[in-house]
């Protein structure tokens, strides 16, 4: 079974539903570089609102360590999620499950970075390029997918109902994980889109 992240939440009504429907695990965008940013308190609020079982993942990129202690600390998410240039030793060091993600927008030459991240607890490989910032919906050769890992791998960039079945047989993730591709407009999510997207994730395999 591949798993399923909804990401971007910025409304509770988004994430209950998201969660309602059977997703694994909803993302909340801390960073001020995000379209989809929601404030601390925000973040608490869609946090604090899941049900039992439903993982909650708190992003950030090239923040300071102040305010990923202040996010830790006010919205105890399940999971923290990387998204800059940061090192495995920074991502570690708030004693946190963190997941770390590549910008395969870089095609094979990303592939090394993968290797560089022993700590995380799992990897986003998502197709946006260096230094750009997620939920841009660019996708990237599911092919390059590696299968020789021994952290879970995150399928991410530019899924939708459409093609996410297709990304699951070629790439074969742990998980995959969406924003724009189940959106009205950026962290506005389409109940539609998110249920159609779920329904393609479940009827995958
Ligand atoms: O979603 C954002 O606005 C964002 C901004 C800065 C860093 C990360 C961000 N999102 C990270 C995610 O995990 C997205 O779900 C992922 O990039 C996929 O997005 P999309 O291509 O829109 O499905």
């Amino acid at each position: 079974m591949t798993r399923i992240k909804c990401c971007g939440m910025t409304r509770v009504e988004d994430a209950l539903f998201a969660a309602q429907r059977g997703a694994d695990a909803i993302g909340v965008v801390l960073t001020a570089r995000s379209k989809r940013k929601v404030s601390l308190a925000q973040a608490k609020t869609i946090v604090d609102a899941m049900p039992p079982f439903v993982s909650t993942v708190a992003l950030c990129m090239d923040d300071e360590a102040e305010f990923v202690r202040a996010v830790i600390e006010t919205v105890r998410p399940s999971l923290l999620q990387f998204h800059g240039a940061e090192s495995d030793e920074w991502c570690a060091q708030f004693g946190q499950p963190y997941l770390k993600a590549i910008a395969m927008g870089e095609g094979a030459s990303a592939l090394p970075q993968l290797r560089a991240y022993p700590q995380a607890a799992g990897l986003l490989l998502d197709g946006h390029g260096l230094g750009e910032a997620g939920g841009s919906g660019k996708s990237f050769d599911w092919s390059l997918m590696p299968h020789d890992l021994r952290q879970p791998l995150i399928l991410a960039g530019g899924l939708t109902s459409a093609n996410v079945q297709a990304a699951i047989r070629i790439a074969k993730p742990w998980a995959v994980d969406v924003a724009s591709g189940i959106e009205s407009s950026p962290g506005i999510k389409d109940h539609g889109k998110m249920r159609d997207f779920i329904e393609a994730v479940r009827s995958a395999h």
